[in-house]
């Protein structure tokens, strides 16, 4: 499994730009929505079965953590079916290295403590796209009744018997620190209120598999979540959500290279104002029954794009509605609103001849005559499909190192890009060396 990420480690993509993206592409579970319901396992003992599981590296990784946590986790990848064997005790210390590796892990937290009254979890790591604090996961927990700690470098709660219900106001709609408090106070005794809470599908979805367990939860998808805590919960089988941010990735992709792309199971209703800002910047979109399909005709035109928590325009297509816009026909402005160093992924931008610059959480984009080909490198797995968007209208090769990112979050990203007309390949430089 380390071997596995070493290996892709060197690993780059091979990109020969001036293809148009055409065909059909199928959306699976959503990396956002499917690492949290793996911590969510954890909350009752015996088999959890999961469906339509993304074949990711991030899968991989959490089902280790799992794993370290006494869970026995069996996998068809490809089937999509994941089942996690959780154990009447499990382990409450997940302090190992692969831990530390996605930002996701910090979901057993709130599961584990609940369960088991004590929780270590290594501080983890992710997307190195801003400072990513955690004190809204802490402060709620302490509200639930919980001392939260950092020791050597982990977080540590515990709690002397149950955790008590409580009233909590975010500080922010945090998506992650909404996940691990409502799986806290699943299990909590009595009530738990969590206002401003994020209100993104990946949360509805997780609410939809707590309640199947047992849980009592109110306002699903709302800003205001109320939890009747309950003694036990059962283990079930659950279809994890469509991930709209694969989905959106595949149409901004259509749009750029004037294709035409049906992107099924991807939900329209997950991605109004996406789907609203490139129907803006020149798209066509049908909305059928089971997905959608995207059409761009002439040069984009033009957007501003305001990144903001759902339903607001969603940081994870930030880079590649960037990408857009240096293809586009005027200026345009983009806000990030939500992390504090998106925008790492502009210097790389910049290598293809995109014509940007950053100016505290904005970026302004003037389009370009032509992008060429040269050697990037993705920085995060959102910047690295934005890469590989500009590489296809850029002119020549482009070459996007350090792609072990894109797969952390993309299934069969060259495989799908292939079938739609991409000419993309995966090198390895071991391989060659
Ligand atoms: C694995 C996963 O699901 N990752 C997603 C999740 O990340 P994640 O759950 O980490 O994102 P959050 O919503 O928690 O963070 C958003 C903002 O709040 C700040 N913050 C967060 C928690 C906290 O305790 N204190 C604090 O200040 C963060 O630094 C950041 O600036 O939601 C993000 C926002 O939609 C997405 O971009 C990520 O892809
Ligand atoms: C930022 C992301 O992931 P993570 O939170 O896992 O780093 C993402 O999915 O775009």
């Amino acid at each position: 499994m380390s071997q596995d990420l070493a290996s892709r480690s060197v690993e780059r993509f091979v990109v020969t730009g001036g293809t148009r993206l055409v065909g059909e592409v199928a959306v699976p579970g959503a990396k956002n929505s499917v690492l949290k319901l793996m911590a969510a396992s954890l909350l009752a003992a015996g088999r959890t079965t999961l469906t339509a599981v993304p074949d990711i590296l991030d899968v991989t990784v959490m089902s280790e953590v799992l794993v370290g946590l006494g869970a026995v986790v069996e996998r068809d990848v490809g089937g999509g079916r994941l089942t996690i064997d959780v154990p009447e005790k499990p382990g409450f210390s997940a302090d190992g290295e692969l831990v530390r590796r996605i930002r996701a892990s910090v979901a057993v937290l709130g599961p584990l403590v609940a369960r088991c009254g004590e929780a270590r979890v290594a501080l983890p790591g992710g997307d190195a796209i801003g400072s990513r604090a955690l004190d809204i996961h802490v402060n709620g927990l302490a509200k639930l009744g919980a001392l939260v700690d950092v020791e050597g470098g982990a977080l540590v709660a515990r709690c002397s018997g149950r955790l008590q219900g409580a009233s909590i106001w975010l500080d922010f709609p945090s998506v992650g620190a909404t996940e691990n408090l409502l799986m806290a106070g699943v299990l909590a005794k009595g009530t738990t209120v969590i206002d401003n809470a994020a209100q993104e599908p990946e949360i509805a979805d997780l609410c939809a598999m707590l309640t199947a367990m047992g849980g009592r939860i109110d306002g699903a998808g709302s800003s205001t979540l109320v939890i009747d805590g309950v003694d036990a919960l059962s283990p079930v089988e659950h279809r994890t959500v469509p991930d709209r941010i694969v989905a959106g990735t595949y149409a901004i992709g259509a749009l750029m290279t004037g294709g035409d792309v049906m992107i099924r199971h991807g939900r329209a209703g997950h991605l109004g104002i996406v789907l609203e800002k490139l129907v803006q910047a020149g798209a066509e979109i049908d909305v059928l029954d089971d997905g959608f399909r995207v059409v761009g005709r002439d040069r984009p035109r033009s957007i501003d794009v305001v990144t903001l928590p759902y339903p607001g325009f969603p940081t994870d297509l930030l880079p590649q509605i960037i990408a857009l816009e240096a293809i586009s026909s005027g200026t345009s402005l983009i806000t990030e609103n939500v992390f504090d160093s998106r925008f790492v992924f502009c210097r790389e931008l910049h290598k293809l001849g995109a014509d940007l610059r950053t100016d505290g959480h904005h970026v302004i984009v003037r389009p370009a005559e032509r992008l060429t080909g040269a050697r990037v490198m993705s920085s995060d797995v959102r910047a690295g499909a934005g890469l590989v968007l500009a590489a296809l209208v850029a002119e020549g090769e482009t070459e996007v190192t350090d792609v072990y990112h894109i797969d952390r979050g993309y299934a069969g990203f060259v495989e799908n890009m292939t079938a739609l007309g991409a000419d993309i390949r995966r090198v390895s430089d071991r391989a060659v060396a």
